[in-house]
């Protein structure tokens, strides 16, 4: 399908209060969408079903599912000439009022001090940031996003009974193809200047190397063959951050991907370590609600050249639009080294993701 007939699909579907998804993988030029054809709330109670999953932070909510059964499919191809999006002259306005720095600094020095006090080793510690906007559609703000981060996982997701999200996010929570198993591990937080030969702290190389011990350890049962590459650094955006891949074998009748998916949502890169202290922490101090962010999204069980393969991200740079309102979630890990001031600035830096294309 033609990528305009694609669009008025979308629009179309929006129009109607139906649910979809339109993404485009990371490096790929082409655009994928399920298109509901009921406004139904399918939620996944079985991880053989085939679709596209959207799953909260919070594993004891429900995981959506746009069921494929119930879904038309629709694949097309973006042009070089595609890329160039048209930028709106709207008026917006960010409203971060100085109380909410006080509680992100609050928030961070208490997470330090638990660390301290040997309640756990890491924690990642987030906030909401509302920006007013008066004249831009979500169908914009994804081609904004896709035109803007080449490398990231775009989405634009919609149910009329949970409301809109739009992300660009840079991590994936696992790939499988076949019985060929993949995940990385993303940490660690710097501005891009103009290089990607820059030098990493203790704090960063710590809390990133929390992440891939985590998720070697946790797999090792699961997944045969299971290796990793060396750490180096990744570009995200305006960001860079500290990466390994991780990569293996599933073991027949053994790996399933519901257990795998248990086994690392929320991993250490999104919650903490140890996890379930990690996690009452952030229940009982981060004071609002993550949703679906730092939750997961994507492909399950699609049928390509003859294999089952799915795609799942990690919810990242993401934001939910809320009438004329976006609201921008971000985050960063905590450990013994952090300095809250330097963590406040990274949130900032991370919400001006999704902040540089409602512009
Ligand atoms: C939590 C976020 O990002 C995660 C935390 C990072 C960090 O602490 O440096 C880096 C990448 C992600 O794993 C976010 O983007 O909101």
């Amino acid at each position: 399908m033609d990528i305009s007939s694609l669009y008025m699909k979308i629009q179309s579907q929006w129009d109607r209060e139906l649910p979809f998804v339109i993404y485009r993988k990371s490096g790929e030029k082409e655009l994928h969408s399920f298109l509901q054809n009921n406004n139904e709330l399918y939620k996944v109670d079985s991880y053989d079903t085939t679709g596209f999953v959207f799953a909260p932070f919070d594993n004891r909510d429900d995981t959506i599912l746009i069921s494929a059964e119930n879904s038309e499919y629709y694949r097309s191809v973006i042009s070089e000439t595609e890329f160039e999006v048209q930028h709106n002259k709207q008026s917006i306005s960010i409203d971060i009022d100085d109380n909410e720095k006080e509680a992100h600094l609050k928030l961070v020095r208490k997470g330090i001090e638990a660390i301290t006090q040997g309640s756990f080793k890491k924690v990642v510690l987030s906030r909401k940031e509302e920006m007013h906007f008066s004249d831009i559609t979500p169908l914009v703000v994804f081609q904004k996003l896709i035109d803007s981060y080449p490398n990231a996982f775009v989405y634009c997701w919609y149910h009329p009974a949970i409301g809109i999200w739009l992300g660009a996010t840079p991590e994936t929570l696992v790939t499988i193809k076949g019985d060929q198993f993949f995940t990385m591990s993303l940490a660690g937080t710097q501005p891009h200047v103009d290089s990607l030969e820059v030098k990493w702290g203790a704090k960063e190389i710590e809390e990133q190397a929390i992440v891939t011990d985590y998720v070697m350890n946790r797999l090792s049962s699961k997944v045969d063959s299971l290796e990793k590459s060396g750490t180096y650094t990744h570009k995200a955006g305006t960001l860079l951050h500290l990466r390994t891949d991780i990569k293996g074998t599933l073991i027949p009748n053994n790996s399933n991907i519901e257990d795998i998916i248990k086994t690392l949502h929320p991993t250490p890169a999104v919650c903490g370590l140890p996890k379930e202290e990690a996690l009452s922490f952030i229940m009982k101090n981060e004071l609002y609600d993550r949703k679906y962010y730092t939750g997961f999204l994507g492909e399950l069980n699609i049928v390509k050249n003859g294999h089952r393969e799915s795609n799942l991200f990690v919810n990242l740079r993401c934001m939910e639009f809320v009438s004329k309102k976006a609201l921008i979630y971000a985050g960063g890990g905590i450990t013994k080294d952090s300095i809250p001031e330097n963590e406040w600035e990274e949130t900032v830096r991370k919400t001006e993701t999704m902040k540089k294309v409602l512009h």
